[in-house]
């Protein structure tokens, strides 16, 4: 099992999005994505530049996001939570594309450790986390990873979150929802696109018409990280 990650930041906040929207959390966010989707808020977490990796503490102290990231393992972040005073019991590892890692080391210390914990992923990648381990399904349909992939991850998610700002992203999701593979249990978001006033109408529109429940980065409305 590996166990090095690599971080891009590492920060406490409040979950802007989906269904713990509210919740205090320690932000994990990892460095390295293949997607590319056009849209994405987090395109400096896509390259992995072996040129841009610094010490952990300069890493954490950086003031605007960039690609610059730290190597630890699940113990270190850990004491890290400790040195930077984290009061947080709820922690989102995002990215980037956290599922390019295994994460069952990292999210059964944090688990053990008594933590609550969230994964945001799209479904590219094989998902590897302890089973109380909350996945939060961004679905993307460039998928690099083949359905094998995206049904494992329709099947685990306890929530899927769709990005939306045109109709034709409703008519994914339904494709989505439709397969078989899907968890029948599993929460339905639409999260408009970039804040977009047409995209915050669509997806209004269609989570009443569907019952849905609607998802905004409510971080970026009230300026925090
Ligand atoms: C930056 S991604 C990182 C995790 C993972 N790669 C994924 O896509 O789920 C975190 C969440 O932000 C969403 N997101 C990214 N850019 C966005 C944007 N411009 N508007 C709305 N949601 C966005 C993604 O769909 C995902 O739900
Ligand atoms: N506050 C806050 N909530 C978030 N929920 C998901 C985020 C992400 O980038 O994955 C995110 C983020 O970047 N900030
Ligand atoms: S999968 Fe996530 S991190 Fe990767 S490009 Fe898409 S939104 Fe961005
Ligand atoms: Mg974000």
């Amino acid at each position: 099992m590996s166990n090095s990650l690599k971080i891009n930041e590492m920060f406490e906040t409040i979950q802007g999005e989906g269904s713990f929207t509210g919740v205090p959390a320690i932000f994990i966010r990892l460095q390295g994505c293949p997607v590319g989707c056009p849209w994405c808020d987090t395109k400096h977490t896509w390259e992995v530049d072996p040129e841009r990796e610094h010490a952990a503490q300069q890493v954490l102290s950086k003031s605007e996001p960039d690609d610059s990231w730290f190597s630890d393992n699940a113990e270190g972040l850990l004491q890290l939570f400790v040195s930077q005073g984290y009061k947080a019991r709820h922690v989102v590892i995002t990215g980037g594309e956290p599922a390019m890692y295994d994460l069952r080391l990292l999210t059964s210390v944090l688990i053990d450790a008594g933590y609550s914990v969230q994964i945001e992923t799209s479904g590219t990648f094989e998902i590897l986390v302890h089973d109380k381990t909350w996945v939060t399904l961004s679905p993307k349909v460039n998928m690099q990873g083949g359905y094998e992939i995206l049904d494992q991850a329709l099947a685990r998610a306890d929530e899927i979150k769709h990005p939306v700002a045109m109709a034709k992203h409703i008519d994914e999701l339904d494709t989505l929802l439709a397969r078989e593979a899907t968890n029948p249990g599993a929460q339905v978001f639409l999260q408009p696109i970039s804040q977009q006033k047409r995209a915050t109408d669509l997806a209004v529109a269609t989570c009443i018409e569907r019952n849905w429940r609607l998802s905004l980065q409510t971080h970026k409305y009230i300026g925090i990280e």
